[in-house]
């Protein structure tokens, strides 16, 4: 029921909370209970338009919602707003003028915005809109506005982990796989289908032998996923025992897989057990596989067939029960074609393989990732930050050549360098400027170098004209990723509406047009 101003000033707020918790608890759908509370709330303040604007992944997730006689005028408001309210966290109240339209004329009025604010990041805001003549009381308003606007973000944030909840797998023994929940360095993070499938992919493969191939460009997780297949299996009480091939020389990584015999070469004082010895019954994760010579090729592959071997200055045979898994981000196919890599040893490795996506192929999991570091380096730095929606969108669009590792290292240097509560774009240490065009080519997920390699320059273009070139493409895409809203856009490309502005006109752009 509407009410009047002065009716307002005698007003318990308490019972208007006690109305929004009633309608949380009796609605099932997010959007209903959305819309249910901004009318409720709209009413309750005599506003005449309102809306609900989220940003970031929660955009993605929920649908706004609006309201009253002057629902898109709210929603336009809401999304100039979205930004600046959820950056400051803040509410905020300002004199606004609906501009005039061919069925009224212009109307000056209030506009009440509130943000919407979850466990680690602003969701996004609500915001009123009320007839000049009856802002007396806009304290209060706020206030009340305020506190909806933080039991909406609860409201939503619950909903968002009951469904990642939900989403989990179960594991080989039943149990679920409480992957996004939580800190847990052995975790691995992720709601995508690429990544749904990945975890499916090692939950089977987890209960057999098999030899393993884990693939995948640099810090996808490939270490991780290992862990997760010995954790998985019938070993996981056994021992899990890593080497890297690449770190060592020949020699050393020889004595290093099958141990050696005292005196087996100057230095040998002791006898010494191998990684194959240490991990009978348990598992093997050989790191880097595609990096090792020819002649230690032919000396695994013994092992691989025969499951024996002998120490390195011994000859004694040795028989282990060892489940082999290995990884590499070697294109394995065309080491084979070009003789660095045996065929045979290919096809002993090559028995069950499981490719881990690129976070290039699964960006749905960026947000999710960044809110398991937040709070993860929150906890170890004593902070308690949380991120804007603009700054969630700018870690999302940006390309992450580097992968998880990448994404975790700027997260872990955002959080011990950050200046204020809700990082801001600005605040983002991404390694280069979100202007830098996708670098790395969509790469085969077999296929990948380790650093992004630089593509070749078309013969013609000078500096100026590419630059010119790149800029103009990321205006344009980041106005689409915005629908749009060129304070947004402005936002997440790190410059002002203004500089954004004096792009539109250098560059012709008409937003309306690339839509
Ligand atoms: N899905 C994930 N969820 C959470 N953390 C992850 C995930 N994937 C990777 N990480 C983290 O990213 C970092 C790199 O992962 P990992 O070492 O397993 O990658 P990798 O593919 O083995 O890399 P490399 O090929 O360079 O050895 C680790 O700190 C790991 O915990």
């Amino acid at each position: 029921m509407p009410r009047s101003d002065a009716d307002r000033a005698q007003h318990n707020y308490i019972g208007d909370i006690e109305q929004v918790a009633r309608i949380i608890s009796s609605a099932r759908l997010p959007s209903g209970v959305l819309q249910r509370i901004l009318q409720f709330v709209g009413e309750t303040l005599s506003a005449q338009g309102g809306a609900v604007v989220l940003g970031g992944e929660f955009a993605a997730r929920f649908a706004g919602v609006s309201w009253g006689t002057f629902q898109d005028e709210s929603r336009q408001l809401g999304q100039e707003l979205l930004d600046g309210v959820t950056v400051d966290s803040t509410p905020t109240a300002r004199q606004t003028t609906l501009p005039r339209t061919s069925q009224r004329p212009a109307i000056d009025g209030v506009v009440l915005a509130a943000p919407m604010l979850g466990l680690q990041q602003a969701m996004g805001v609500m915001v009123l809109f009320k007839p000049a003549e009856s802002a007396m009381t806009l304290d209060a308003d706020l206030a009340l506005l305020n506190a909806i606007g933080l039991y909406l973000g609860l409201y939503l944030q619950t909903t968002v982990l009951r469904e990642q909840v939900k989403a989990l797998p179960q594991t080989a023994n039943g149990r679920q796989n409480r992957a996004a929940i939580g800190y847990d360095p052995d975790r691995m993070v992720g709601d995508s289908p690429a990544m749904h499938a990945a975890l499916q992919q090692l939950q089977q493969a987890a209960s057999s032998r098999s030899t393993v191939l884990l693939r995948g460009e640099s810090g996808t997780g490939k270490e991780l996923g290992a862990r997760a297949l010995h954790k998985l299996g019938d070993r996981s009480e056994q021992a899990f025992v890593k080497l890297n091939c690449a770190a060592l020389p020949e020699n050393l990584l020889e004595s290093e897989l099958f141990g050696h015999e005292r005196g087996a070469f100057t230095g040998a004082v002791r006898m010494r057990r191998g990684r194959f010895e240490i991990a009978d019954k348990g598992t093997l994760f050989l790191d880097e596989i595609g990096d090792i010579s020819l002649a230690m090729q032919v000396k695994l592959l013994r092992v691989l067939q025969e499951r024996t071997f002998e120490r390195v200055g011994g000859s004694r045979p040795i028989e282990v029960d060892v489940r082999i898994i290995a990884a590499t981000n070697v294109d394995l196919e065309e080491a084979v074609r070009q003789g660095r890599f045996r065929e045979d040893l290919y096809y002993r490795l090559h028995v069950v393989p499981i490719v881990l996506p690129s976070l290039r192929e699964r960006r749905e999991d960026i947000p999710l990732l960044v809110g398991y570091f937040l709070r993860r380096f929150n906890d170890e730095n004593g902070k308690d930050l949380k991120i804007s929606s603009a700054a969630m969108d700018l870690v999302v669009s940006y390309d992450w050549p580097g992968n998880v590792r990448e994404l975790e290292n700027c997260i872990e240097r955002m959080v011990v360098m950050a200046r204020r509560e809700i990082i801001a774009p600005e605040d983002v240490p991404l390694p280069v400027n979100l202007t830098r065009p996708n670098a790395m080519p969509s790469a085969l997920p077999n296929a990948m170098p380790k650093a992004p390699v630089p593509a070749p320059l078309p013969a013609a273009a000078s500096l100026p004209g590419a630059v010119a070139d790149i800029e103009r493409q990321r205006v344009v895409e980041a106005l689409q990723r915005c629908g749009g809203v060129q304070t947004r856009a402005a936002s997440i490309l790190g410059i002002t509406p203004r500089q954004l502005g004096y792009r539109l006109k250098k560059y012709g752009i008409d937003p309306k047009q690339i839509l």
